[in-house]
């Protein structure tokens, strides 16, 4: 069965995004964060991206494109786990820590109904370890979203290993619903996506630290030599350098291998502050 009401934790750069794009698709969304700040932060944001949105051409009329306040109706917010008692389905998206992420599995397996879904927005930690942490491994798999969630249409969906075959369909529907599609992989620690993704933006930032080439020249030069639309060092701006750094040494302790040590260029900006787009600077100024 298709959930209906969806829990959504964590309401940062990628939560807010998941939250908007479940309710522009109907969904009533349960947004919790510990944080009232950052709840606050996250409707304004998700109401500024609908306006946006509506006003791009050709999407008048469609699905998710009605009244920014009918989608914002959906979305309720609580800064406790509590709230999420009575959700069909739950996508955690809070930092990248396993401390944190841990404590979060070991509440919510107490708080929801035992047939819930718990999807993993996590950029490195394997799915298999988190399913250890609750009672129902078999309902817990890896959901990982793009930045920005209500642009990109492609999901990372990452089978852990007792994830079961009901869930992965569930999952499925779930973001069909959403206009999007998963490529189901096999866990290991930063999945695909990551593992390639990670080391290429940390080895970027060895490059401008070893006084290479500039962060515009680097990113320049895989615009204009590979087509990508964007660089390594404005991707790593925008989902931002902190959970770079956490990613990358995820995947250094996870494998051992001295290939994802972190660069210390990124280690001192993740300390200044400069955190990319959510603060403001980083390799670039927004
Ligand atoms: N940023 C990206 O592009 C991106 C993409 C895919 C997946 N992810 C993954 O999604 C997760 C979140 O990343 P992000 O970039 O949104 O991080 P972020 O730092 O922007 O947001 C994390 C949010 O979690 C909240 N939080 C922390 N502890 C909490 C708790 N115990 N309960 C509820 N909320 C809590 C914080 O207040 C914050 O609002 C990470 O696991 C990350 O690896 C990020």
């Amino acid at each position: 069965m298709t959930p209906r009401t969806v829990g959504v934790i964590g309401a940062g750069t990628i939560g807010r995004g998941v939250a908007q794009s479940l309710a522009q698709a109907g969904h009533d969304v349960v947004l919790v964060d510990v944080s009232a700040r950052q709840l606050a932060d996250a409707t304004e944001q998700i109401a500024r991206d609908l306006l946006v949105l509506r006003m791009l051409p050709g999407t008048a009329g469609r699905a998710g494109n009605e009244d920014p306040a009918a989608v914002l109706a959906r979305v309720r917010t609580a800064t406790a786990n509590d709230a999420l008692a009575d959700v069909d389905f739950v996508v955690e998206n809070v930092t990248e820590d396993w401390a944190v992420k841990r404590a979060v599995y070991e509440e919510i397996d107490r708080i929801c109904r035992p047939d819930v879904v718990f999807g993993v927005n996590t950029s490195a930690i394997p799915i298999t370890r988190v399913g250890s942490v609750t009672g129902r491994a078999p309902k817990v798999l890896g959901l990982h979203f793009m930045n920005p969630v209500p642009m990109l249409d492609t999901v990372e969906v990452v089978r852990g290993t007792f994830t079961s075959q009901d869930t992965l369909d569930t999952a499925s529907e779930l973001l069909a619903g959403m206009g999007k599609t998963g490529i189901v992989v096999q866990d290991a620690p930063g999945f695909v996506t990551n593992r390639v993704l990670m080391p290429t933006i940390n080895e970027a930032i060895f490059c401008v630290q070893d006084g290479v080439a500039t962060a515009e020249q680097v990113d320049l030069m895989f615009q204009g030599c590979f087509g990508h639309p964007m660089g390594p060092l404005r991707t790593g701006d925008l989902i931002g350098l902190d959970t770079i750094l956490n990613s990358i040494t995820v995947l250094y302790e996870s494998y051992r291998d001295s290939k994802y040590r972190p660069a210390p260029l990124l280690v001192r900006m993740v300390e200044a502050g400069l955190l990319g787009r959510k603060t403001g600077r980083g390799f670039y100024t927004y």
